[in-house]
C-alpha cells in the first residue's frame, strides 16, 4: 500500500504542480480542465484512463461538455501519496498536448 505523503513532501509536490490545489477538509488535490469541445475532453479522459489502469490508480472525476474536474487521493492510504503526484503529472502532460479551448469558452 502506498504511504501518505509527509507534510514536507506534500508541500514540495504541490509547489511543483501549479495547476492543482488542495481540497478543503480532505487530503486530496483538485484541478479543473477545459478543452476545445466534448470530443477533446473525452479523448483526454480516454488517455488518462489508460494511464490510470496501468498504474492501478484511478481518478475521481466529473465531466460536463468540455470541462473535466479531477480529484486525486489514494483511498487505500486515506490521503495523498506519490501515486497521486505521478497521476497528476501524467494528467498535466496529456492535457498540455491537446489544443486549448477557444477564448469564449
Ligand atoms: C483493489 C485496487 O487495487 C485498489 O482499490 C486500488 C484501485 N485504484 C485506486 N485508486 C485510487 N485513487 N486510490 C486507491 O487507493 C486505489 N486503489
Amino acid at each position: 500500500m502506498p504511504a501518505r505523503l509527509s507534510p514536507e513532501a506534500r508541500a514540495a509536490a504541490l509547489a511543483a504542480l501549479p495547476g492543482w490545489r488542495e481540497v478543503e477538509g480532505r487530503d486530496a488535490i483538485f484541478r479543473s480542465l477545459r478543452f476545445a469541445d466534448f470530443g477533446a475532453a473525452f479523448g483526454f479522459m480516454a488517455q488518462v484512463a489508460l494511464v490510470a489502469e496501468r498504474m492501478n490508480h484511478h481518478p475521481e472525476w466529473f465531466n460536463v461538455y468540455n470541462r473535466v474536474d479531477v480529484t486525486l487521493s489514494t483511498h487505500d492510504a486515506g490521503g495523498l501519496s506519490n501515486l497521486d503526484v505521478e497521476l497528476a503529472q501524467a494528467i498535466d502532460r496529456i492535457a498540455a498536448a491537446l489544443p486549448p479551448p477557444s477564448a469564449s469558452e
